[in-house]
């Protein structure tokens, strides 16, 4: 299958926000050397922590940021700078869903004429906003309400037709249904699910929460400050789930605290700061198998069986073969 879009070796710095006055600011890389492949009709989910470079890398891919190195290729064309005529002709065919879906609405205007908006500034026919609309379950009298009018998910349901207007070939969801109740989550995901089957879209899944990471996603990308550390299957998450670091988030999966299970932090040791990463093998503090060979050496990401990948020096020792 020929892919949609292709970035590779993508990598992102940025200023630490801790230089102080009268210190060198340093930089750290907040998304560092990552392969992103989509594929027309699925779904590949990105998984990890916050601070990892979820976002960061869902912005990098969209062209809103651009990489220190590495490239992004959509069908075949180099992902034009940011802000050109050349990018905002490329980005019709690329839309962003983001958490915030209250803040990433008009409150002055009607939904209808939001959703309509992209479509009038590309010259095509506002008409389609009510057939997009109606695609995600928001009728004509929906259509002239105003955003305090609607619920939280319905929001997002704007906020999902408004990013179809265009008919996009990918949307980059990111967090898409954090922000909403337990309840709710499970609509949208299933409405994101039917519109992914019905116009053949492909998409870039990021979230902390692995439940809803597994039940999207084709293939998973679990990132640690920066990196990819695991990539498979979704199928093969579970039981098959190779790097210690997946394995740690999984197991944090079904607690008792439903605050913790939110935060998607796995219980082992400290979250890490990402501005300031360690060398080596950037999980090995919270890792318990970590030796000396990992402190001192950045594991690379390997192939271990077909379609699956993992960085981490001691995989084969400390876990059976998928
Ligand atoms: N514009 C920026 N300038 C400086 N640092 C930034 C900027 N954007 C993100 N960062 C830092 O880069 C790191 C990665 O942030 P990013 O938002 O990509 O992670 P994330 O995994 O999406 O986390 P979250 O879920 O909390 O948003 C964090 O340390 C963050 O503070």
């Amino acid at each position: 299958m020929t892919a949609l879009l292709k970035a590779r070796g993508l990598r992102k710095t940025y200023a630490t926000r801790r230089g102080g006055f009268m210190r060198a600011p340093t930089r750290f890389a907040a998304v560092d050397g990552v392969d992103v492949t989509l594929l027309r009709g699925r779904t590949l989910g990105i998984l990890g922590e916050s601070g990892c470079g979820k976002s960061t890398l869902a912005r990098l891919v969209l062209g809103l940021a651009e990489p220190d190195a590495g490239t992004v290729n959509l069908g075949g064309a180099a992902m034009p700078r940011p802000d050109t005529p050349e990018w905002r002709k490329l980005r019709t065919r690329l839309q962003l869903v983001q958490q915030d879906a209250a803040g990433a609405l008009d409150p002055r205007l009607p939904i209808r004429a939001q959703v309509a908006e992209p479509l009038a500034i590309h010259g095509r026919d506002q008409a389609a906003a009510d057939a997009v609309l109606s695609s995600v379950g928001l009728n004509r009298a929906m259509g002239a309400r105003f955003p305090h009018e609607l619920s939280g998910g319905q929001l997002q349901r704007v906020v999902i037709a408004r990013a179809l207007a265009l008919d996009p070939e990918i949307l980059v969801l990111d967090e898409p249904v954090s922000a909403l109740d337990v309840s709710i989550q499970a609509q949208i995901v299933n409405l994101i699910a039917d519109l992914q089957a019905a116009r053949g879209l492909a998409y870039l899944f990021v979230s902390h929460d692995v439940n809803v990471v597994r039940h999207v996603s084709d293939r998973i990308a679990v990132m640690y400050l920066g990196r990819v550390v695991e990539e498979a299957p979704a199928a093969a998450f579970g039981e098959r789930a190779r790097h210690p670091y997946t394995r740690a988030l999984l197991s944090s999966v079904p607690v008792p605290d439903p605050a913790h299970r939110r935060a998607g932090v796995p219980r082992i040791g400290d979250p890490p700061d990402p501005s300031a990463p360690p060398g080596g093998c950037r999980f090995h503090p919270r890792c318990p198998h970590a030796t000396d060979l990992c402190r001192a050496e950045v594991p690379p990401l390997r192939s271990l069986s077909a379609g699956h990948a993992a960085a981490c020096h001691r995989i084969e020792e400390i876990t059976k073969c998928a």
